[in-house]
């Protein structure tokens, strides 16, 4: 068939040894419950399919809020272009057990949801992680649901089992106009937070054998899961208010054993939690996502006790981490800022690469990511140490 230019690229496959599979888990018929999409090394095979990208149109409507648009229009437009992309990863391929992988909890950003950073975390799986990418419900997602019991009037009906489940979608929710938003962003960013514990937890209880109600029809084999997870070797990692609810984890419980903020937005986070994270963190920083007050923020978190590092990735934008762009021709994508000056699969090489690195350091991983090793001091072709901002001079003690 004729391949428009968007389907033609679209999102880059994993450069890792191994084919990744994904698979959808809602844990329970409540808001309260963990909803996520996993990422793993899977038996690679022709009868997999694809996952679809954005697989509900509820998720375009919901963008059309974020992006204070009008729903029909936007979501005859949305649903025309990306409807039809799939993901470079196998829907629900079987697991493929044998050996122990790291595991990542990954935290999407303002008006995403799970799906949207799928080139990063199928870039992780291909080399051999789990990666959890969960989708929030604290009513910063684009959209999400949940399924409820189907709240019949008539209580008199025994056979409830055969009730079919309702969805409830939840959209995202706008600060109150004109209002500080900060309460609105710290509830959120707890919440999330709450998500990304409540994540690890599931997937350590689905390592330990222990049986999976999947709220979601799936005929996946959640046993092949037994005994695969190196339960010492957690990361998490976020873009955005992702990258915030990641370093809020790190201070939360230290089974995380590092953290990857991709593009962080700092500004729910208060400067005492800081003191309360004593893992390693690496923010990875584009060229446009950059202000005072957010990079002071993250010089805070500095440390000479643990590794705190900084890079800037040349070219990019707040868009270079999730998948959209990949999905648009350079001129949309300069429009809607979604693309930068530097190539997409560049800098999504980049970013993946210095996570690699980055975890194999600090998880103790025994592959060959340290070849990456001088990503993460910002040496490269297209990358900084560091800010581009020029800072006002540092307020150490000495030059009080
Ligand atoms: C807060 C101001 N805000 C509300 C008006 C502006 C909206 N905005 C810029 C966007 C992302 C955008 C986007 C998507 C998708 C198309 C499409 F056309 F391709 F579909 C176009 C244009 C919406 C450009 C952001 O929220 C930036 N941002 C993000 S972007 C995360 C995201 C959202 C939707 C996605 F589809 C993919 C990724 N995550 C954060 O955690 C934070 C911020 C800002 C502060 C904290």
């Amino acid at each position: 068939g004729s391949y428009s230019s968007v389907q033609f690229c679209g999102i880059p496959q994993g450069k890792g040894p191994h084919a990744v599979g994904c698979t959808d888990l809602m844990s329970d018929h409540t808001i309260q419950g963990s909803f996520l999409r996993l990422f793993y090394p899977c038996i690679d095979g022709d009868e997999y399919e694809e996952a679809t990208w954005i697989p509900r149109r509820e998720y375009y409507l919901g963008l059309a809020d974020t992006l204070k648009l009008n729903r029909t229009i936007v979501d005859f437009i949305l649903s025309y272009y990306f409807g039809s992309i799939k993901c470079p990863a196998k829907l629900n391929a079987p697991f493929k057990s044998g050996e122990k992988y790291p595991l990542v909890v990954f935290s999407h950003g303002l008006g995403a949801f799970r799906t949207l950073y799928s080139a990063f975390c199928i870039g992780l799986a291909s080399q051999g992680f789990v990666v959890a990418a969960v989708e929030h419900r604290d009513e910063s997602a684009s959209a999400t649901f949940y399924l409820r019991e189907h709240s019949s009037a008539d209580s008199s009906e025994q056979d409830d089992a055969s009730e079919p489940l309702e969805e409830v979608w939840i959209y995202n929710k706008a600060p109150p106009p004109g209002e500080d938003e900060f309460p609105l962003r710290f509830e959120q960013v707890q919440k999330r937070t709450d998500e990304c514990l409540q994540a690890l937890d599931l997937l350590l209880d689905i390592n330990a054998g222990k049986p999976v109600n999947n709220a979601l029809p799936s005929k996946f084999n959640w046993l092949l899961l037994k005994d695969s997870i190196d339960v010492q070797k957690v990361a998490v990692a976020g873009h955005s208010f992702g990258a915030a609810t990641a370093i809020k984890a790190l201070g939360r419980d230290s089974r995380f054993r590092c953290g990857v903020a991709l593009d962080a937005w700092m500004y729910s986070l208060r400067e005492e939690l800081f003191s309360t994270i004593h893992q390693p963190v690496i923010f990875v920083n584009s060229e446009k996502f950059q202000w005072v007050n957010n990079i002071l923020l993250m010089k805070k978190m500095d440390s000479t006790s643990m590794e705190r590092k900084m890079i800037t990735i040349k070219g990019s934008v707040h868009q270079s981490f999730p998948d959209f762009t990949f999905l648009t021709g350079y001129l949309i994508g300069k429009i809607f800022k979604l693309k930068g000056e530097i190539d997409p699969y560049v800098g999504m090489d980049i970013i993946i690469n210095v996570t690699l690195a980055f975890l194999q350091r600090h998880l103790g991983l025994q592959k060959d990511f340290n070849q990456w090793d001088p990503l993460i001091d910002g040496k490269g072709e297209f990358v900084i140490p560091g800010t581009n901002l020029d800072l006002p001079p540092a307020h150490t003690e000495a030059s009080k």
